[in-house]
């Protein structure tokens, strides 16, 4: 559950999400929404997103529904620029769409890797590419990518992921680089384990997995989306973030971590 925001941080302004019509996205596009924004949710499957729309729309800005597949350069561009030609600029785009699913690599098809790589990284940099143009020639903007931490740790099983997400981490930090004097920043939010529809089933499906995933994580219970969307508020907020680009939040109650903790009691975790 979303409240207002009393900062009101994105009053007049536009965000397109990806990915907004479930999960984490949808707890971004409402966020943002409760700070007074405008939202456009962008993903294959209408119904979901609009309800994102109606859930947005409640806070009492403008909230848009685009069918896309960020696989298709094209098909983005338009979308794109179709959202600036409806609500007249583009303040911020979270780059929040991804597809994933857990295979040993070897066994990984071409067509698997491919369907991974193409979402997560190609699409991420269609949409960044897209989304840049007017960003660039307005001489402000807020990129924001979502990554996971094994983009720089690595993890067994996610070959495909794992690649995407730390392509997009260097996409990152070279457009943060790039553009930091033409008024766009660019930044990665990393979440932790998170119960979403698609995070559930495909990564931790039985109760055994489940368990598993818990017990990597320091804080020892999975993030929630509305943890994620409000860090995300605050690196898309020019007042608050202005200065952070080319940057990786870590919202993930210390999982990341949780290799290097050491767990004998003695040392106060167990
Ligand atoms: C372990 C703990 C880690 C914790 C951190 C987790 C960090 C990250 C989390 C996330 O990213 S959660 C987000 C997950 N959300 C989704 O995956 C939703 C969207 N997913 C999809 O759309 C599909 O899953 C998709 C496969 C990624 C893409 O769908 P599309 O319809 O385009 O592809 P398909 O035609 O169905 O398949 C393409 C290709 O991939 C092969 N494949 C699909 N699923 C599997 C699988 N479970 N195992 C192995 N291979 C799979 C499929 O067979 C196709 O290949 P070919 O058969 O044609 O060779
Ligand atoms: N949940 C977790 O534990 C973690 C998640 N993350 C990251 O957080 C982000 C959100 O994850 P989460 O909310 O769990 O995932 P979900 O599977 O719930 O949401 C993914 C969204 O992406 C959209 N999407 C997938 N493929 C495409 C595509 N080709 N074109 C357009 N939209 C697409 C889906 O909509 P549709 O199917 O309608 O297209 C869906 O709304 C992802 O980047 C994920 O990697 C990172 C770390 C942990």
């Amino acid at each position: 559950m979303i409240d207002r925001s009393p900062l009101a941080e994105f009053t007049g302004q536009v965000a397109l999400i990806t990915g907004g019509g479930s999960g984490i996205g949808r707890a971004i596009a409402l966020r943002y929404a409760a700070g007074g924004g405008d939202v456009v949710v962008l993903g294959r499957r209408r119904e979901p997103l609009e309800e994102t729309a109606r859930m947005a729309e409640k806070f009492g800005g403008r909230a848009e529904v685009v069918t896309c597949d960020v696989r298709d350069p094209e098909a983005v561009t338009a979308a794109v620029n179709g959202v600036v030609g409806d609500l007249g600029r583009l303040d911020a785009l979270v780059n929040n769409a991804a597809g994933n699913f857990i295979s040993k690599a070897e066994e990984l098809s071409p067509n698997g890797w491919r369907a991974v790589v193409d979402i997560v990284l190609n699409g991420s940099f269609y949409c960044t590419r897209a989304a840049a143009q007017h960003m660039l020639a307005a001489g402000r903007g807020s990129i924001l990518n979502v990554i996971a931490s094994y983009a720089w740790h690595g993890h067994p099983g996610t070959v495909h992921s794992a690649a995407a997400k730390g392509g997009v981490l260097a996409m990152t930090r070279t457009l943060a680089a790039e553009w930091g004097g033409r008024g766009v920043r660019v930044n990665c939010i990393s979440p932790g384990p998170t119960e979403t529809e698609g995070a559930g089933a495909a990564l931790w499906p039985t109760d055994e997995a489940r368990d598993r995933v818990l017990g990597s994580v320091p804080a020892g219970r999975f993030t929630t989306p509305e943890e994620v969307a409000e860090s995300a508020a605050f690196l898309l907020d020019a007042r608050r973030a202005g200065y952070v680009t080319g940057d990786v939040l870590s919202v993930d109650g210390g999982q990341w971590l949780g290799k290097a903790v050491y767990t004998d009691p003695r040392a106060g975790r167990s």
